[in-house]
């Protein structure tokens, strides 16, 4: 429960009100400077503003099987992302604020146009809403662990500064990058032909479309129109990021060493645990290691580190319970993956308006229960598919380390040409090689399709639905694909392609004439960061030079 009413003991009974036109002039005597930004009390608003960028993801192996450990599954993190903008509300402390247990929040989306203004007990972090209907439990959550962390880690001092630093109150500004989101139905009112050249031409963080449709099915469709890239893990992530490192929790400035690695892991807990408290219930988590770590293999922490926290939270103060998830058993496994060189990820948003992905794993569930040996089986089978895929990517990428010049001659040969003639590229042992291996990945990816599609018929849902597989047959047929599949827990999301050399242009042309949408995004290893400049002010012509495809 997030709007809870005051709890008895809190001395402030009520939250105080805001008063947005009055000018708070304090007398307070700050302790000496320390390095942390909570002795920036008092500075210029723009100039405490801490911005954090986390990432979207695509997950190309291990949908449904990485909710059980020890399956892995083959996340790649992009180039789309969340960015969260953290600064102080009010520019200075009012004199009475000491004896305040209360704080300001202001949330603003500007994509949904979207302002909502909360008051957060700065005793037990539950939050109020005071104007508007419209809830955003991600960042709700993001923010009540964020303020718990930072007490459950900070001695008496420390904690006297972040309370002065609080109680200038809170102002988070949330952005999504435009490839979160589908501008289908913005192209086609415009006009504009559907290619990833319409796309580039949309204004950076344009208003997003909400799905208005009433579903009538089971699956119900999620509240805007989505590509599936992973918007409620990367905004999380990049909040968390954000605040921790306003309050002065962590410094991800840095980039290096084991002190980043630690603050990582840090910004890691806190936001799966928000993550999961605001979707109430434990996924895996990939999305959000991913929006942490960038791409990677990963295998999912035991849930039973965060299901102790959310009994916990019935009997314990937040503040101790957060405690405690800080110093939890987290065993998930995170080892590096990266596509071989000279391979690329494409998405396809073919219009559908994306999937609900709770209902998917619930239908799943359900069907395990039903037919315990058939679906062990499925499962059995696409973990020896998903095993075989990250194989081939692995040989790929020692034999493009070993031979080179080989390895890059034969995969733009390839790139030319449809999978059919790709043995006639490969006159020699180490070329044969490699065109064996690009086969093996093929043959691993159909596999794995096939597995996925029977998993969703015998569940009763959509995964790769018979408009998927037809898209995925005419992409994995079109020069230089090497494989697609529906990312994740499939469905009507946009598809990806793993493309050969320079051959994401045709296969953006052949899309266009299937009315499928190439979007921009491409793979981008790196994870959550913090930046010196608002997203607005820099992002003016990144679209148009991501319009290259390859
Ligand atoms: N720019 C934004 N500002 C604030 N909230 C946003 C913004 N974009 C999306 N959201 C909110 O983020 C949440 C996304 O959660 P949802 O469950 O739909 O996505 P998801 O599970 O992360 O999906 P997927 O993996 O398919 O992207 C929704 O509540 C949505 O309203
Ligand atoms: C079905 C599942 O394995 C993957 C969901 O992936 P996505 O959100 O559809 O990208 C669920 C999970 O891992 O939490």
């Amino acid at each position: 429960m997030l709007c809870r009413p005051n709890r008895e003991g809190d001395s402030s009974d009520h939250p105080p009100p805001i008063d947005r036109h009055k000018s708070y002039n304090s007398d307070y005597i700050l302790p000496s400077p320390t390095a942390s930004t909570l002795a920036r009390v008092h500075n210029n608003l723009e100039e405490m503003a801490v911005i954090a960028s986390a990432p979207g993801k695509v997950l190309i192996t291990g949908g449904y099987l990485i909710l059980e450990r020890p399956n892995a599954g083959l996340v790649l993190s992009t180039n789309a992302q969340f960015h969260a903008i953290v600064k102080p509300l009010y520019d200075e402390l009012r004199p009475d604020s000491w004896a305040w247990s209360w704080t300001d929040l202001k949330l603003t989306s500007p994509q949904m146009g979207r302002e909502t203004m909360y008051k957060m007990s700065l005793k037990h972090f539950a939050l109020q809403c005071t104007s508007s209907e419209t809830r955003n439990p991600f960042v709700e959550y993001a923010v009540q662990y964020a303020v718990a962390a930072a007490y459950a880690t900070f001695d008496n001092n420390k904690k006297d500064l972040l309370q002065k630093l609080l109680l200038q109150g809170i102002d988070i500004t949330i952005l999504g990058d435009n490839d979160f989101y589908s501008y289908r139905n913005e192209i086609e009112a415009r006009g504009l032909p559907l290619t990833p050249e319409s796309l580039a031409s949309l204004p950076p963080f344009t208003s997003i479309t909400f799905n208005t449709e009433e579903s009538n099915g089971q699956i119900s469709k999620p509240e805007v129109a989505k590509t599936g890239l992973g918007s409620s893990a990367a905004m999380t992530t990049a909040v968390v990021a954000a605040l921790l490192n306003y309050l002065g929790v962590v410094d991800l400035s840095s980039y290096s060493g084991a002190q980043h690695q630690e603050n990582l892991d840090v910004v890691h807990i806190i936001a799966q645990t928000a993550h999961c408290m605001a979707q109430g219930k434990v996924g895996s988590g990939f999305d959000v290691s991913s929006a942490v770590y960038g791409s990677h293999r990963y295998v999912r922490f035991s849930p039973q580190v965060i299901s102790s926290a959310q009994n916990a939270i019935r009997v314990m103060p937040l503040e101790e319970v957060v405690a405690d998830v800080l110093k939890g058993k987290w065993d998930h496994e995170r080892t590096k993956f990266s596509l071989p060189p000279l391979m690329n990820l494409l998405l396809g948003e073919p219009g559908t308006g994306g999937s609900s992905t709770p209902s998917m794993v619930g239908a799943v569930k359900n069907w395990q229960k039903s037919d315990p040996q058939k679906s062990l089986d499925t499962w059995k089978g696409l973990s020896e598919a998903n095993t075989k895929l990250e194989a081939q990517f692995k040989l790929l990428s020692n034999l493009a380390e070993e031979y080179w010049e080989i390895y890059r001659s034969v995969i733009y040969s390839c790139s030319m040409y449809q999978s059919e003639k790709w043995t006639e590229q490969a006159s020699e042992t180490i070329s044969q090689e490699i065109v064996k291996a690009l086969f093996g990945a093929r043959d691993a990816m159909l596999n794995i399709r096939s597995h996925m599609k029977f998993m969703g018929m015998a569940a009763g849902i959509p995964i790769e639905p018979d408009s998927q597989t037809e898209l995925l047959d005419v992409t994995m047929n079109t020069c230089g694909v090497l494989l697609a599949g529906v990312p994740g827990a499939g469905g009507f999301d946009a598809v990806f392609a793993i493309t050969l050399g320079d051959s994401g242009n045709s296969l953006a042309k052949t899309w266009s004439s299937h009315n499928v949408l190439a979007l921009l995004v491409r793979e981008d290893p790196r994870g959550v960061s913090v930046e010196n400049s608002d997203p607005r002010t820099n992002q003016i012509t990144s679209g148009i030079s991501s319009v290259k495809i390859a």
